[in-house]
């Protein structure tokens, strides 16, 4: 997929929502468990409901890897039930992986080319030479950390690093990896104050936004200051949509709520 291909998606829905599969047999309706493959059965039925209303989904591999090789294979029939039944999505693993080139490739060599995800998050903390090799597989996206949506962003990102804050060294020393066509960052909805600065930056790049909903984040503020002329934006929430209900209507529940926050991106895109 393209970022042109992405963005015609996000005009034509009217919505730059990507649910986020963080799927856990803690949570999901009891009735599931009794399913062959449960988080697979949880999966499907919340694709099915949702998929008007977003552009892309983000499982985050650590909810599979959990179950380690049942929890690999619900997110490989995952993949595929996406790649079969909504092509048009953005599909994005969140593994956030990143360590020696050798080992990058191989990295990259399982979520791109085994998986066939779109985009993978990326953690630049390792250099150039540890991200470069998922820049290699072609068509493909790299999403690096750049601002985290958790309160530990402070430890370290926002600390200087040669005049800059290390996450505006990561944005201005990516921009020699690759273009807005290839590279993507996440910035976290709860530093929303930051993105006017972030955009400055990096005025043409696509920025993955987690942290509305459960961890509290504004839409509006994301919207106000993370915007570029083609949207630019892909906003995740995760539990405050595929936990919206847990009982035997889970899939409605959770459409209605992916459908809410359609509608308020309808209108910010309107200029309402
Ligand atoms: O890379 C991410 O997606 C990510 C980065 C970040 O800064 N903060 C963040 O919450 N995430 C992920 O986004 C999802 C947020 O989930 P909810 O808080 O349930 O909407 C989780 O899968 C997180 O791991």
């Amino acid at each position: 997929m393209t970022t042109e291909q992405l963005t015609s998606h996000i005009r034509e829905k009217q919505s730059f929502l990507c649910v986020g599969l963080d799927t856990d047999l803690d949570k999901i309706p009891r009735h599931l468990l009794q399913e062959e493959d449960p988080i697979f059965a949880f999966n499907k039925a919340i694709i099915d409901a949702t998929r008007d209303y977003c552009v892309a989904y983000k499982p985050n591999t650590a909810f599979y890897e959990a179950y380690g090789a049942r929890g690999w294979q619900s997110l490989e029939r995952t993949i595929g039930y996406l790649n079969a039944t909504c092509p048009e999505h953005f599909t994005i693993a969140d593994a956030k992986r990143g360590d020696i080139g050798n080992t990058s490739t191989r990295y990259a060599k399982a979520f791109y080319e085994e998986m066939d995800f779109d985009a993978l998050t990326v953690a630049p903390y390792m250099g150039r030479d540890s991200v470069e090799p998922f820049l290699a597989f072609e068509d493909k996206f790299v999403i690096l950390l750049a601002l985290t949506s958790n309160p530990g962003a402070f430890d370290f990102q926002t600390g200087t690093f040669g005049g800059e804050a290390l996450y505006e060294k990561v944005l201005s020393a990516s921009l020699e990896y690759a273009g807005s066509e290839r590279l993507m960052f996440v910035v976290g909805a709860t530093k929303a104050e930051y993105l006017a600065a972030i955009r400055k930056r990096v005025p043409d790049h696509f920025l993955l936004i987690p942290g509305v909903g459960a961890q509290g984040g504004s839409l509006e503020d994301v919207c106000k200051y993370g915007m570029n002329g083609q949207v630019g934006l892909l906003v995740n929430s995760s539990r405050g949509i595929i936990y919206a209900g847990n009982g035997p209507d889970f899939a409605e529940r959770a459409a209605e709520q992916a459908a809410s926050i359609r509608e308020q991106m309808a209108k910010i895109l309107a200029g309402d």
